[in-house]
């Protein structure tokens, strides 16, 4: 053996430097499990210079109108930025189900999720209530069957950048973490019925590399003699942005397919922006992307996703997540689960 192999076999390992300097400052909210850091000062300081590429349009297909940013966020930063959101931001698992006719399906949705915003309706005023976007007076308390949550500053600071980028404004954000490669999102459309005609969607993607697969929805009847245009794919780096806009949702499925072999098992967080035009749209977001089950917060110990408690604390969060891997183990033995869908998404594939 070499010498330089031996002496670094016994060297100590030295820790990993954390890839930022922590924000002392913090966003906090009633509607919050735990206050969530300001975005690091570097990182803000390089999204000044923020996108890293300028964007390309992609139109060659019928309906399709994607604006390509490869990359938006700088690969100087890109890492520290998943590193910190994946850190920072309470995640959920949700469960729900669905009737299929008589039956009673419970969906486990395949990825962690969480989202901030409110609608066109109403908006937070600076003490974090929700008022009425004209008069500033408080909405009545039981608008919304779920309890809207403003966006952290953390995101708010590239939601506000992209609005510039994009020349474009958004309400709200929702964010997915695909812990690995059998994390995924099936195909789907962003529903107009909450975005309204033509919406203009922003899309993060930070950390493992992973596909995101577009095809047109089925063309109607009496159109037949179009052909259908081919799938776009498009392999989403750390750092990359897609606009969506225009037909795209109307007439395109989107989705993330579950994958095999080490890139995805670094983790992927999607960051999108969009704006939604009326309660229901909040309530949806609020019920698929919250739910009413645990919290989940990155373990940097663990290396994973723990269901996390403010009193019970760190501790207890770990010996809960492994009663969560033994529960996951047994349900996914029994023949009624199936894997995910989503509120929004049935009416996307139908249409
Ligand atoms: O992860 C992605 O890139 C897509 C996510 C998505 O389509 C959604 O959240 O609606
Ligand atoms: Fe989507």
């Amino acid at each position: 053996m070499k010498r330089g192999a031996i002496d670094s076999f016994f060297k100590p390992s030295t820790p990993k430097k954390p890839k930022y300097e922590a924000n002392a400052n913090t966003s906090s909210h009633a509607s919050y499990p735990h206050p969530v850091p300001h975005l690091p000062r570097d990182f803000q300081d390089q999204l000044a210079f923020a996108p890293a590429e300028e964007g390309k349009p992609i139109s060659d297909r019928l309906h399709l109108d994607l604006v390509y940013y490869q990359p938006y966020i700088t690969p100087s930063i890109a890492p520290g930025v998943f590193d910190f959101l994946r850190q920072e931001l309470p995640f959920y698992r949700v469960q729900y189900n669905i009737k299929r006719g008589p039956v009673e399906t419970q969906i486990n949705t395949p990825r962690y999720t969480t989202v901030f915003g409110v609608d066109e309706t109403s908006r937070f005023n600076e003490a974090g209530d929700i008022v009425d976007p004209k008069s500033g007076n408080k909405v009545e308390r039981g608008k919304y069957k779920c309890t809207p949550r403003p966006l952290p500053q953390c995101l708010d600071y590239l939601r506000k950048l992209t609005e510039g980028t994009t020349n474009e404004t958004y309400n709200f954000c929702l964010v997915n973490y695909y812990a690995d490669g059998k994390d995924s999102i099936s195909y789907h459309s962003d529903d107009e019925r909450f975005l309204g005609p033509d919406p203009a969607i922003a899309s993060f993607s930070l950390g493992a590399k992973r596909d995101f697969l577009m095809k047109h929805k089925p063309i109607p009847p009496g159109l037949e003699a179009v052909p259908e245009p081919k799938q776009v794919k498009l392999p989403l780096g750390s750092g990359d942005m897609v606009l969506m806009k225009g037909k795209t949702q109307g007439m395109w499925l989107h989705s993330i397919p579950k994958r095999v072999g080490d890139e995805a098992k670094k983790g992927r967080i999607n960051i999108t922006f969009r704006k939604a035009l009326v309660k229901a749209g909040t309530e949806n977001y609020y019920q698929y992307n919250v739910g009413t089950g645990d919290v989940f917060r990155w373990s940097a110990k663990e290396k994973m996703m723990l269901p996390w408690t403010a009193d019970a604390g760190k501790d207890a969060g770990k010996d809960a997540g492994k009663d969560a891997v033994a529960l996951d183990a047994a349900e996914a033995d029994k023949a009624m689960l199936i894997d995910e869908e989503r509120g929004e998404m049935k009416a996307g594939v139908e249409a």
